[in-house]
């Protein structure tokens, strides 16, 4: 059925919650025009676990506090030498072990590659279950380059560049990160879903 067909009026814009700077400023320019939003600094806890528990869990806590449409995201670095492990997917992480500690954490490991993801979740209320997309880039861990504003941006180098993340054109890391990559689904869904929301006042 096409999507003007089944259009879902919903009379509050979505927020987007998060209170890092630098996430909100990346969705804001991949995001463009495609789904208006507001976003709100909310001090949600660090939940443990698996990404996608984490982001959907994000997503229930955000919606209750709105108490409307809420998107979240939760993002992680894996490393493949230790399984996965998120290596870091806590703000305390980069600050306590230091780029250089997660360089010797590897070290051990002949195996430096490891993945950005990102995990999005969208509920449309408080007692709605909250739906995940999932976006993934696979790199490498390297010693730090770049400017260091956001993150483990300077120790992540995308399979097929010889940049970094955080040496990269703020252009070319939105074309291929795992953020953008997760988005692409979200936009996917809000335009098969049909939704029309009320438009932001930002
Ligand atoms: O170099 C980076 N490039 C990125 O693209 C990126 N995205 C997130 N992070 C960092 O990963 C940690 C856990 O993130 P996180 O999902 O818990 O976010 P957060 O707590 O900062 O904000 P939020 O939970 O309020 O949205 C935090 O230190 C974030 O700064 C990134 N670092
Ligand atoms: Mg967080």
């Amino acid at each position: 059925m096409a999507a003007a067909a089944r259009a879902v009026i919903v009379s509050r814009p979505v927020t987007f919650v998060t209170g890092n700077a630098k996430k909100l400023e990346e969705v804001k320019t991949i995001l463009g025009q495609s789904i208006p939003f507001q976003s709100l600094k909310l001090d949600l806890p660090e939940l443990q676990g698996e990404p996608e528990e984490i982001s959907k869990e994000k997503a229930r806590l955000a919606a209750r506090q709105v108490n409307g449409p809420v998107l979240v995201e939760d993002t992680c670095l894996c490393f493949n030498a230790l399984k996965g492990l998120p290596g870091i997917n806590h703000p305390l992480h980069v600050l306590l072990i230091g780029f250089f500690g997660l360089n010797n954490l590897l070290m051990a490991y002949e195996d430096k590659s490891a993945y950005a993801l990102c995990a999005f979740s969208f509920a449309l209320g408080p007692n709605v279950e909250p739906v995940t997309f999932l976006g993934k880039t696979p790199g490498k861990i390297v010693p730090a380059r770049g400017p260091n504003d956001f993150g483990w941006d300077p120790i992540f180098q995308p399979d097929g560049y010889d940049q970094t993340y955080a040496e990269m054109p703020k252009e070319e890391k939105n074309k291929i990160s795992h953020r953008s990559r997760a988005l692409d689904m979200v936009k996917s869904h809000f335009a098969e879903a049909g939704y029309n929301f009320t438009p932001s006042k930002e």
